[in-house]
């Protein structure tokens, strides 16, 4: 079983590898702004991101007139993307391709070498067994439908050239092929992040969006309860807590709550008791705390918040892998 050899071959003692995380979702999902906060916060230099859309068989222009959209599986060197996990996985260089999505057009490969974390983000990172093996932590973006609709047709047609009705008509071609494809992977992550504003509350427009974590018991989450005494006692005001919700199989699951709403200074109680968490783990290196929490032109601090986790899950594992 190829997914056993990755398992084996990366728990032997054979020196320090990189911490792989994947972060899955579908397009306009918000994992490149999550991964962005992530590299600037660690440094370039210690961590490696790989956009796993590279991967596309055909560009825009041989897509038109295919049976399929960039989102099926046959629509991308899967075999060539699991060698390439693999490889990352164990410290090895890759020479990946590149899908410029300015342009639709593959252009030439470029040598990567992964650093001692490596961020792969993308549409299908977790769709077989053997690229799910390759991570030590995964995690799906899931935000409202509507929401992600509204991030697309602003994102494709600021930045990538299209008309309004262009991104409506392919994001309902995509449509079954989400359903088919990118929306099963949320089954296998970690975590499982929700940006949206909270149901019944009418807020000021510029409020931050609030963030909902779902916390399988698949990896060791932080110990939260003395964040959480420190945030205060659970209510509206408070910048976080914790809830109990039933997961699409029915086990219970431990809900994060991260409010958007609330005074900037309740926010930062919430992140200076997780910095703590995460001081614990750096070593050496340093850390750029003003990188978290930056959408385009906005700052969150939900978001900084779900990457501060991040971060912790990232150095604890690095740290476990030292000790
Ligand atoms: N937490 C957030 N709050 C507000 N806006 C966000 C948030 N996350 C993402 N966005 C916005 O959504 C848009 C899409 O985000 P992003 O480019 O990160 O998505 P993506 O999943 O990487 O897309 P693709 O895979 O299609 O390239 C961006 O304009 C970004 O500013
Ligand atoms: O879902 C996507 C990730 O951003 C892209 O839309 C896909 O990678 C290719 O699409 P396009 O034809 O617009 O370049």
């Amino acid at each position: 079983m190829p997914h056993r050899i990755v398992h084996m071959l990366r728990a032997r003692d054979a020196g320090r590898r990189p911490v792989m995380l994947a972060i899955a979702g579908d397009s306009a999902a918000g994992k490149t702004t999550l991964t962005k906060g992530l590299v600037e916060c660690l440094g370039a230099d210690r961590m490696t991101a790989v956009c796993v859309d590279d991967y596309h068989r055909y560009d825009r222009k041989e897509r038109v007139g295919k049976p399929f959209t960039a989102l099926h599986p046959d629509c991308n060197h899967v075999d060539i993307m699991e060698q390439h996990l693999q490889l990352l996985s164990m410290g090895e260089p890759i020479l990946k391709p590149v899908y410029d999505h300015a342009t639709g057009e593959l252009v030439r490969p470029e040598l990567v070498t992964p650093k001692d974390f490596v961020i792969v983000e993308g549409l299908l990172p977790l769709h077989t067994r053997l690229a799910r093996a390759c991570f030590d932590i995964t995690v799906y973006l899931d935000p409202p439908e509507p929401l992600r609709q509204s991030w697309k047709q602003q994102r494709d047609c600021g930045k990538r050239g299209y008309t309004p009705e262009q991104v409506q008509a392919e994001l309902d071609r995509r449509e079954p092929e989400s359903a088919a494809y990118i929306r099963p992977q949320r089954r296998w992550a970690d975590i499982v992040v929700r940006f949206a504003p909270v149901a019944g509350r009418v807020d000021p427009p510029g409020t931050p969006l609030s963030a909902e974590l779902l916390l399988r018991p698949t990896i060791d989450h932080p110990d939260l309860a003395g964040v959480l005494a420190e945030a205060g006692p659970a209510g509206a005001e408070t910048a976080m807590h914790l809830s109990l919700h039933r997961d699409d199989d029915g086990r219970p699951v431990d809900a994060l709550h991260v409010h958007g709403y609330v005074q900037p200074n309740e926010s930062e109680i919430v992140k200076k008791a997780i910095w703590e968490r995460v001081g614990q783990r750096t070593g050496d290196g340093r850390l750029d705390a003003d990188a978290l929490g930056r959408f385009g032109e906005g700052t969150s601090d939900p978001l900084a918040i779900t990457q501060l986790l991040l971060l912790y899950h990232l150095l604890d594992a690095d740290h476990r892998q030292a000790a």
